[in-house]
């Protein structure tokens, strides 16, 4: 760069000098005239200048500091003073660029890449023509020039010795030196001309014009590539962001390079400073470079078609190429660890590691619950899929219904409810009097829990297990075997509380109600009287708008039961029952019991399909084959359809009351579902256990004062024991809990003494009697064994039972209130108050308070009480008496209030 003059300059940049002038003014130089000299110097500052308001800042050196260091004096143990260096290191985290930024950044810098190809090109064609150019002008200046050494030598040899040159030094200074006249010839050819023609000095000045311009592409081609390099390096940063997300960056951020800026690692600054070795050295050799940035291009090209391969993509060999396979992972109530393990193809000690992270420390061959399990399986990048382990229990179904066709209306099964002593029994019992007993030949009729009857509209079956307690035992198994509810309301007593529970009931399981007002027959039968009660439920009467069927009854004289049956009739036609009548049968058991001689009787009621004899019947956790059916009169019988009750023989056990039954063909599978409901009941009742071991610890733990009232409950049969077991089970308080310690089906036997011996229980009978070396062993242990019919009789006496264990309960009386009227010293009793009992009876050996404005300000007790001059122990109402109060001074106006703390017995 030369010194030029500003018009040079203007023409140089294509500007006019006016507007050259004005930049070198802002470029804080002196301002110039059009044939000033602008310096070397001053050009470059200029130049710098125009960059930077072109934006092309000067390349900055950017220093991150990841630590300071400061110094800060102490005090040690010894009292010296001392200082220490403080180093504070800052933590590095990688940003994760914006996917979208970047591809935007891509999609323009791509753009600019082909650019500037294109204008590499173009210019590389520019400077080949010009080249040629300056090439011509050049050799016609020398020819020129020869022809002008020519005719001057002709002269010199006229002027014989000396020869002047001029030198046209920097600035264009000519200066004329004198030359020894006896110059080799060849020297003079060799050197530059000594005089700078006009011509020879507009082509230099093009030449450096040209020169200059080709710095300025030099320079934006590193520009570009500097760029391109930036944007590979951010490509990579972009790809590897997901995996440093989560990783603090351990290596050192590089402070000269401004693309660095704390974001890349060392791999990527690697790789930056790959990219500049390559542009540094393809800008020393134009061939190499153009080669060089020709195999990069392919480079690129064939890595952006490999998707996420860059040149750097070697440097991630570590990562596992391998695609995670995500399993379904099918999970049970209870798996073990190692069945779960295989589920998801990973070794168990993988998951038992897991399971120590999340809190719990479990073997392979432990099970774990189905949240637990999901919860991992979840954890370890799988789908869990929660099955029920009722599945076999469900296939078996399936396969039951699939077998059942020919549906046909069926008879209605029907529960009577109401409250104690309404006559539920009966009821039932006059129904099948009138249409059983003397309906049926020679029939005896038998107890199975359950009868059916025949009316001029069809059968109706009764399940003669009266009260809400059976009916919502079964429904609590699942077992929804009624079809409607006659509620048993007595006219004479109307609507009592298990007359409204009942309600809920049938409510609950959304069981038509039927109402029987019973008791017609009696002289202070109100059946209005009920209609109104029943209203207050919202069981609205027909006869008073509502939709709930009512017929006065009476269970003694048997008025008004056909009309009662006729509604079961009608409710049952609008309710369209229908059950198939072919294939396999399923049902609920609706009670069982040990019979001597006959083993396990359980009497059940057929819901679908036909049950016959021999057929394989599953049972709650039992199954066996059906050896014999009997009908409600003890007449054997081969099958029984939907809607009829039977009692079979052929179970090994007796099943709880409410279980379903079904029939099946594969025992193999029958098996398998009874020992999977054996198992599950076996882990309900530990469960139960652990309740209450816990709930004891509690119990001991915190309040000290609750009791437990123990009992052994035999009876003789299920569905009576369900039914106690719930309603026992209610009466538990905060304070007396009810805890059955044991309970089953058949007499009291001795070992039933001994438990409840052993537990302090009382021991309870339903139905059932102790047998005689039970009853000799609580004789001798003086243990009172109850007997009990009324399932409301026991339930009463456990009610006071538990009342008698608890605590009284104290409660203050206020017994009598005197007025202090006057107060007298004397030096002999000290103060006394001179007083008129207002209220009640003033005793001189009971508590008192004083209070003075309605507030106790002391309690204690009286030292004397006076009447006139005598001590008297009471004082009553409207009589006036002398105190005085022990260890305090009453003050005229005070009250004193005399009362006593009285026991109440407490009941449940
Ligand atoms: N006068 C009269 N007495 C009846 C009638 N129905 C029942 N009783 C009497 O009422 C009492 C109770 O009858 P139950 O049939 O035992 O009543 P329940 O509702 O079954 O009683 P629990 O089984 O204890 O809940 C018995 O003394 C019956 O004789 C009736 O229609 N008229």
């Amino acid at each position: 760069m030369a010194d030029k003059t500003v018009k040079e300059l203007a023409e140089m940049v294509g500007k006019t000098t006016d507007a050259v002038k004005q930049q070198l003014v802002d470029a804080g130089l002196p301002a110039r005239a059009e044939d000033d000299l602008v310096t070397e110097l001053e050009q470059e500052k200029l130049v710098t200048y125009l960059k930077q308001s072109h934006g092309q800042q000067e390349k900055r050196r950017i220093s991150l500091k990841s630590k300071t260091t400061s110094t800060a004096r102490v005090t040690g143990s010894s009292g010296k003073s001392k200082s220490v260096n403080v180093e504070v290191r800052k933590k590095k985290v990688f940003e994760k660029p914006d996917p979208e930024k970047m591809a935007e950044e891509l999609a323009a810098r791509e753009q600019a890449l082909i650019e500037s190809q294109e204008r590499a090109a173009k210019e590389a064609e520019e400077r080949a023509a010009t080249k040629k150019k300056a090439e011509e002008r050049q050799a016609a200046t020398l020819a020129a020039m020869r022809a002008s050494l020519g005719s001057s030598k002709k002269s010199d040899d006229k002027n014989d010795d000396i020869s002047t040159s001029v030198v046209v030094k920097k600035g264009g200074k000519a200066t004329a030196e004198v030359k020894p006249k006896e110059q080799p010839k060849k020297k003079v050819a060799a050197t530059k001309p000594k005089v700078e023609t006009a011509a020879e000095r507009k082509a230099r000045e093009t030449r450096e014009k040209e020169e200059a311009r080709l710095r300025e592409i030099e320079l934006e081609t590193r520009r570009t590539q500097a760029e391109e390099a930036q944007k590979r390096t951010l490509e990579q940063m972009r790809k590897m962001a997901g995996k440093y997300t989560d990783r603090e960056p351990v290596t050192e951020v590089r402070k000269d390079e401004p693309l660095a800026e704390g974001l890349v690692g060392d791999a990527l600054e690697e790789s930056f400073e790959k990219e500049r070795r390559e542009i540094k050295r393809g800008s020393n050799s134009t061939g190499t470079r153009g080669r060089r940035r020709k195999n990069q291009d392919e480079r690129e090209i064939k890595n952006r078609k490999n998707g996420l391969r860059s040149t750097q993509a070697s440097q991630h060999k570590f990562e596992k190429p391998v695609e995670k396979i995500v399993y379904d992972v099918e999970i049970s109530e209870q798996i073990s660890v190692a069945d779960l393990a295989q589920r998801m193809a990973v070794k168990a000690r993988e998951v038992t590691k897991l399971l120590m992270k999340m809190g719990e420390m479990a073997r392979e061959s432990d099970t774990i619950d189905q949240a637990t399990a999901s919860l991992l399986v979840e954890e370890m990048g799988h789908n869990p899929v929660p099955v029920s382990d009722t599945k076999v229990e469900d296939d078996l179904q399936y396969a039951v219904d699939e077998r059942s066709s020919n549906i046909q209306t069926r008879p209605p099964v029907v529960t009577i409810m109401g409250h104690v002593d309404h006559g539920k029994t009966s009821l039932l019992d006059k129904i099948r009097e009138t249409k059983v007993a003397n309906g049926e030949a020679g029939g005896i009729t038998q107890h199975i829990g359950a009868y059916h009857v025949k009316t001029d509209r069809g059968v109706i079956t009764f399940l003669d297990t009266p009260g809400h307690a059976a009916f919502s035992a079964m429904r609590s198994r699942g077992a929804q075997a009624t079809d409607i509810v006659v509620l048993v309301v007595a006219a004479d007593d109307g609507m009592m509380p298990q007359t409204a529970e009942a309600i809920d009931h049938a409510r609950a399981a959304g069981t038509p109600i039927i109402v029987a007002i019973n008791k017609m027959d009696k002289p202070g039968a109100d059946p209005d009287r009920v209609l109104n009660e029943l209203t207050t439920k919202e069981v609205v009467s027909e006869e008073w708008g509502g939709d709930t069927p009512m017929a006065r009854i009476s269970a003694k004289t048997g008025e008004g039961i056909e009309d009662l049956l006729e509604f079961i009739s009608l409710q049952a036609e609008l309710m369209e029952l229908e059950a198939p009548l072919d294939g396999a049968a399923q049902g609920v058991v609706i009670e069982s019991r040990l019979e001597k001689g006959r083993g396990p009787v359980v009497s059940v009621l057929v819901k679908k399909g036909t049950l016959k004899q021999g057929d394989l019947v599953l049972a709650g956790e039992h199954y066996g084959k059906v050896r014999a059916l009997t009908d409600e009169h003890g007449q054997r019988i081969k099958s029984a359809g939907p809607s009829i009750p039977v009692e079979i023989l052929g179970l090994p056990e007796t099943p709880a009351a409410g279980s379903e039954f079904l029939v099946v063909t594969d025992e193999k599978k029958a098996r398998e579902v009874a020992d999977f409901r054996t198992n599950r009941e076996r882990e309900r009742q530990l469960e139960r256990q652990n309740a209450m071991r816990l709930e004891s610890m509690f119990d001991q733990m915190g309040q000290g004062d609750v009791s437990f009232l123990n009992i052994v409950l035999k009876t003789d049969v299920r569905g009576s024991l369900e039914a106690l077991l719930a309603a026992l089970n209610e009466l538990s308080t905060d304070e007396v809990k009810v805890r059955v310690i044991s309970s089953g089906v058949g007499p009291i036997s001795e070992s039933d003494v001994t438990l409840a011996e052993s537990s302090e229980a009382v021991l309870l009978g339903f139905n059932v009697r102790a047998d005689a070396t039970a009853r000799r062993k609580a004789d001798t242990a003086n243990m009172d064994i109850r007997y009990y019919s009324v399932i409301y009789g026991l339930i009463d006496d456990v009610k006071s039972a538990m009342s008698g264990m608890l605590a009284p309960e104290h409660r203050e009386k206020i017994l009598g209130v005197a007025d202090v009227r006057e107060v007298f010293r004397s030096s002999k009793f000290g103060a006394a108050a001179g007083c008129m009992v207002v209220e009640g009876t003033i005793y001189r050996n009971k508590p008192i308070r004083v209070l003075r404005d309605d507030q106790v300000i002391f309690t204690g007790q009286l030292q004397s009480l006076r009447r006139y001059k005598e001590d008297v122990n009471e004082v009553r109402t409207g009589m006036e008496c002398g105190l005085a109060v022990r260890g305090y001074d009453v003050e005229a106006g005070d009250k004193i209030e005399v009362f006593e703390i009285q026991e109440f017995a407490r009941t449940i």
